[in-house]
């Protein structure tokens, strides 16, 4: 699988900009999971429904429009319809539909028809499902609210309601789980028939109960093991249709999520709500976490920026590099040196990369080879600082 078979297509003229909303409540929290989340409450829903609208008047984008919008989080399914009907159209409101895609993300637990409904009435395209594992055993190791039951109720009201594109999130290498059990994930993942795969190598957050048992010993990380896991993954896949687009990703031709192709192909984001993310308006920043923080901020007509990096070409030169050569397209060597005015076709770590059997060359394309893509984070460590 060296060539990828089926390209996203180039967007000409200016560079797509996508919306990325952080929705940050989740009804429990799993195990494993590291992102910002807190417990919902209506008072918090309603201040965050506000914020959004805040926020956005904050947010000058002149006459362009938005590409696409990913609702992230924590978990946006668990907004009640209405909440997500008033949160949409504050966002199309103000930056109009996104002309290509729109996704949800939703956990199992919290999927109803009602919401499916209005968010397909509202333009929604595509939902991302976490279904994480479809072994009782396992799902309750990773410490999962849902079922396999009602991973199966969740998936079938999902193509009930009826949209474009549907993703479920798998996570590989959950400690007990054995190659079998996780070679048995993938086939029940693609016999729900999703158009979309995304496999995740389970991490070891901090300040996570898994955490907590890494530290204690009760569990631990196998680097091979995961390595057997994740080519089983493409074997799998392979088998089922689906053809690995990024590092962790599958799809169906015509089904890659625009959203992150875009953000791996270093377009230009706007992040809403509390801790969402920004490569906007020459810099690279993040809203600040904490609801209460971010709500006092914008009582102060501020977005509340934290972590602000001021864009500099050799930055997105170098993390061009970096996440495109993490999706199976590679990077077009040519066109960046367009892009950023620096000479790459004669790089010697390129030829490295090519000699060592990590890449291979077609042209001007340089793309991993599989072997290459086992070891993706090293050859993105190697990149770090070589153009800045
Ligand atoms: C931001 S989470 C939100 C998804 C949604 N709240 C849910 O749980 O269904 C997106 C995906 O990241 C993956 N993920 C989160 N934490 C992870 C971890 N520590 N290791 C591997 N994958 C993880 C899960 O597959 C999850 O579905
Ligand atoms: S995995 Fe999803 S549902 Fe679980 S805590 Fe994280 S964001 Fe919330």
């Amino acid at each position: 699988m060296s060539k990828s078979k089926h390209k996203v297509p180039q967007r000409h003229g200016e560079t797509p900009l996508g919306l990325y909303l952080h929705v940050p409540f989740c009804s429990t929290s799993c195990d494993f999971c590291g992102f910002y989340q807190i417990q919902s409450d209506r008072k918090g829903i309603l201040s965050y429904i506000d914020g959004v609208k805040r926020e956005l008047e904050l947010v000058d984008v002149g006459s362009r429009k938005i590409d696409t919008m990913f609702w992230g989080g924590g978990t946006p399914g668990l907004l009640p319809a209405a909440d997500m009907l008033k949160v949409g159209s504050s966002i199309t409101d103000a930056l109009g539909m996104p002309t290509q895609e729109w996704t949800v993300e939703m956990a199992p637990s919290s999927v109803k028809r009602d919401k499916l409904e209005a968010l397909k009435e509202a333009g929604v395209t595509r939902i991302s499902m976490g279904i994480q594992s479809l072994n009782e055993r396992l799902l309750e190791a990773l410490g999962r609210q849902h079922s396999l039951k009602q991973i199966h109720k969740a998936y079938n009201l999902i193509r009930e309601v009826g949209f474009r594109s549907v993703n479920v999130d798998l996570i590989f290498a959950i400690p007990t789980q054995t190659e079998e059990e996780w070679r048995a994930d993938v086939r029940g993942a693609l016999a729900l028939q999703p158009d979309h795969l995304s496999t995740y190598c389970l991490t070891f957050e901090e300040d996570t109960a898994l955490f907590i048992k890494l530290q204690q010993g009760k569990v631990s990380i196998d680097p091979d093991r995961e390595a057997r896991f994740y080519t089983a993954m493409w074997e799998e896949a392979e088998n089922g249709g689906f053809q690995q687009y990024e590092i962790s990703n599958y799809a169906r031709p015509g089904h890659q999520c625009l959203h992150n192709v875009y953000t791996w192909r270093m377009a230009e984001w706007i992040g809403v709500g509390p801790s969402g993310s920004s490569q906007w308006a020459g810099s690279r920043h993040t809203n600040t976490p904490d609801l209460k923080d971010w709500l006092a901020g914008l009582e102060r007509g501020e977005r509340g920026l934290v972590d602000r990096t001021e864009l500099s070409d050799g930055l997105l030169l170098e993390d061009s590099l970096i996440f495109g050569l993490r999706m199976n397209e590679g990077v077009d060597l040519a066109a960046l040196e367009r892009r950023f005015g620096r000479t790459l076709r004669q790089v010697a770590f390129f030829d490295q990369l090519v000699e060592e059997g990590k890449a291979l060359r077609e042209g001007d394309v340089l793309r991993l080879t599989p072997e290459g893509r086992m070891v993706a984070d090293a050859v993105g460590e190697a990149l770090l600082g070589r153009f800045g």
